[in-house]
Parts: structure tokens; C-alpha cells; sequence
């Protein structure tokens, strides 16, 4: 089956995507930016984002959006999560007859209500199909075809089975999950526990510390996630577990890197300047403690990495006090 995929934008995440589908299909990759779309035209390759990775002959590039979408047979949404609920109503201006399914790849939440961009998506289009792709994957492996698998979370297995032969193939295994609150809150939540392991490692607290924080960030992701309506199985899968690792481990992570330069004593706007890229935690850190407080839930983690971005606790004191709280029952 030859079909035709939009990709709406172009970072490192929508490209890598649009080269790993562009193996069996026809891709329409869109970026907002015409210069940078002018000059992946003419190199055949996002320098700015995945240099090492030329485009397969079946990528074609787009500024403008209708011509995108117009004939897709499905639309992915690559975007960062400030710039999703845009798409959405860029997509709205189209008035298609038939909205076909959409994938989001973004790993956030929206920033004006503190709920879940599926609840953002439904409530512009209610009867669409609406998935959520997330899980263990960097950019710059899945372009270079490395072995990943992730999750891909819908409603129900109908709208699954009409996405998910898409992904899954070549070096993507892709496993279906009916989860799609946990799999979002997962996603978003692994961003903010690998900046505070980025911090930790860059104020050189050791191996000890970071194993901590992996496991108890994941104790709190669970916890607000379940509050949420998540399943607590999620949060022990690829978009739970799985991502978390990968993130708060490896050097490829924005969030991780973001920390490890706070932790290093750079000030936040510096920090931001040496990544250059989205940092997803940075986003929605004080979306999740709002969330936190506003239920009543426990999430120390994400409440210093707040006080870090948001109140100017230096990152040393920040995860002092963690080590410092009261004894409890783990
Ligand atoms: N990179 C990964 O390994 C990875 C893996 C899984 C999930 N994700 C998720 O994918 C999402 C996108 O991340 P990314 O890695 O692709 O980020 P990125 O490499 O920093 O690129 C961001 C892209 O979004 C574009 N953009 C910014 N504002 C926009 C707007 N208002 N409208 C349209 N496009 C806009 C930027 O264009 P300009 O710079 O030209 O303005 C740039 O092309 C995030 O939610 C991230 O968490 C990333
Ligand atoms: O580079 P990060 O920290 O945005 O992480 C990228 C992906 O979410 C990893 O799965």
C-alpha cells in the first residue's frame, strides 16, 4: 500500500518520523519556517536538526498547509506542544469533509488548561480518529533506522488498527494501547524527572542519586497519572518506563541536557540558548504542579524542578531539600 502522509513539522522528531515512513510510503513534510524549507529542498537533508540523514526520493517539501493535508491519507502532528493546539486550528480552517486520522507524536500538555491535548483535539473535532505516538525514541536513531519500538495509544483498537500498519515496520516495532490519558501524562511527565536527573548529575550528586530519582519520579508520574484516569500498567511500559530511562539517562535528551547545564550553574535562559531545541519539561513543569496542587497530590520532584525554573531556588538547595524530607514508607 502506497499512500500519502502529511508530517506537520519539521524539527528533528517529524523529520526522523517522515525518513521512516517515507520507506513505504509517499510523505508531505510541512514546516512553518519557507526558509528552512527552501533549504531542505535544495539539500535533499534537514541540516538544522538531523544533518547525518539525507531524504529518500519519497519525502516532498511543503510550506504551504492545505496542499499538505489535502490529500493525506493520514496526518501527523510533530509539532511542540505550544504549537499543537494551532494546528488543530489551522487543520479546523480546512473544513475537510472528512478529517482522516490523526497521529500525534508531541509529548506535552496544553498550556492553557493544564489538560491533555486528546481533550484539546476532541473538543475541535469530537467524532475524528485521534492516536498518540510515544514511547523510547530519539530522533536521531529512529532517521538512522536503529531498532525502537513504541507505543501508539487510541480510543479504541478500530481507530489502532487503521494507524498503526503505518509505523509499524522495518526498525519500528510498535506496540497498540488503549491507555491514551496514561501514555500522554507518561510522555510529559519523563521530561521533568530527566531535567531534575540533568541537574542532579550536572551538581555531580552520582549514580545513586539519579537511580533515585528515576525510580521515585516514576512513583509520582504513576501516581498523578492514575489520579488522572490513567491505567498504572502504562506507566511500566515504553511510554512509562521505557522513556523515562532512555531520557533521564542519556546525553541525546534535551531535558536531561537542559538540567545538566542548570546543575552546571548556568542560569535558565543560558541553558535554553546551549540546547537550542525544544526542552518539553521547561513547558509544562508548571503545568504539572498546578495539577499537583490543585489535587492535592504529592510530586516532589516536579515541585523543585518548578521552584528551579519558577522561583529562583538555586537547583544545590532545590535537591537538598528533597533528600531532606520527612521518612516515609516507600
Ligand atoms: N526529538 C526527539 O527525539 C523526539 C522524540 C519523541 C518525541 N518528541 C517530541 O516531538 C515534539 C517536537 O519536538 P522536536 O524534537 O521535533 O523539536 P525541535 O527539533 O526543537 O524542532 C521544533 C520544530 O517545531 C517548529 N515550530 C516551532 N514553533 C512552531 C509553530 N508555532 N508552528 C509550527 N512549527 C513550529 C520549529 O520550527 P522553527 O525552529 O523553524 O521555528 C522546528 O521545526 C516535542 O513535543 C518533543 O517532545 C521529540
Ligand atoms: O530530547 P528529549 O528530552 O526531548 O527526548 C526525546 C524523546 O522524547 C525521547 O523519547
Amino acid at each position: 500500500m502506497n499512500k500519502t502522509i502529511a508530517v506537520i513539522g519539521a524539527g528533528s522528531w517529524g523529520t526522523a518520523l517522515a525518513i521512516h515512513l517515507a520507506a513505504k510510503h509517499s510523505v508531505n513534510l510541512w514546516s512553518h519556517n519557507k526558509e528552512h524549507v527552501a533549504e531542505m529542498r535544495a539539500l535533499r537533508l534537514n541540516e538544522r536538526f538531523l544533518p547525518e540523514t539525507p531524504f529518500p526520493d519519497s519525502i516532498s517539501l511543503f510550506e504551504d498547509f492545505n496542499e499538505t493535508v489535502i490529500n493525506a491519507d493520514i496526518i501527523l502532528i510533530a509539532t511542540p506542544s505550544t504549537a499543537f493546539n494551532e494546528m488543530l486550528q489551522k487543520l479546523q480552517k480546512l473544513q475537510l469533509p472528512k478529517l482522516p486520522p490523526v497521529v500525534s507524536a508531541t509529548k506535552g500538555l496544553d498550556h492553557s488548561t493544564n489538560g491533555f491535548l486528546s481533550d484539546t483535539f476532541y473538543q475541535t473535532f469530537p467524532n475524528a480518529n485521534f492516536t498518540v505516538l510515544s514511547g523510547p525514541s530519539f530522533a536521531k536513531e529512529v532517521a538512522k533506522l536503529y531498532p525502537t519500538a513504541i507505543a501508539i495509544a487510541g480510543k479504541n483498537e478500530l481507530e489502532l488498527e487503521a494507524v498503526i500498519p503505518y509505523f509499524h515496520h522495518d526498525n519500528m516495532r510498535v506496540y497498540g494501547n488503549l491507555d491514551i490519558k496514561g501514555v500522554q501524562l507518561a510522555g510529559a511527565y519523563k521530561n521533568v524527572i530527566a531535567i531534575a536527573t540533568g541537574i542532579s548529575d550536572g551538581l555531580g550528586f552520582g549514580a545513586n542519586a539519579r537511580a533515585a530519582l528515576i525510580t521515585r519520579g516514576l512513583a509520582e508520574m504513576t501516581r498523578l497519572g492514575i489520579a488522572l484516569q490513567g491505567d498504572p500498567e502504562t506507566f511500566k511500559g515504553l511510554a512509562g518506563l521505557g522513556d523515562l530511562v532512555l531520557t533521564a539517562t542519556d546525553n541525546q535528551s534535551r531535558n536531561r541536557r537542559f538540567g545538566l547545564y542548570l546543575g552546571q550553574g548556568l542560569k535558565t535562559n543560558e541553558a535554553f540558548e546551549e540546547v537550542g531545541q525544544v526542552v518539553e519539561g521547561a513547558n509544562i513543569v508548571k503545568n504539572i504542579y498546578e495539577l499537583g496542587e490543585t489535587m492535592g497530590i504529592d510530586l516532589p520532584i516536579a515541585q523543585q524542578v518548578y521552584k528551579i525554573l519558577h522561583k529562583n531556588v538555586l537547583p544545590n538547595t532545590s535537591l537538598r531539600q528533597l533528600l531532606s524530607r520527612e521518612q516515609k514508607i516507600e
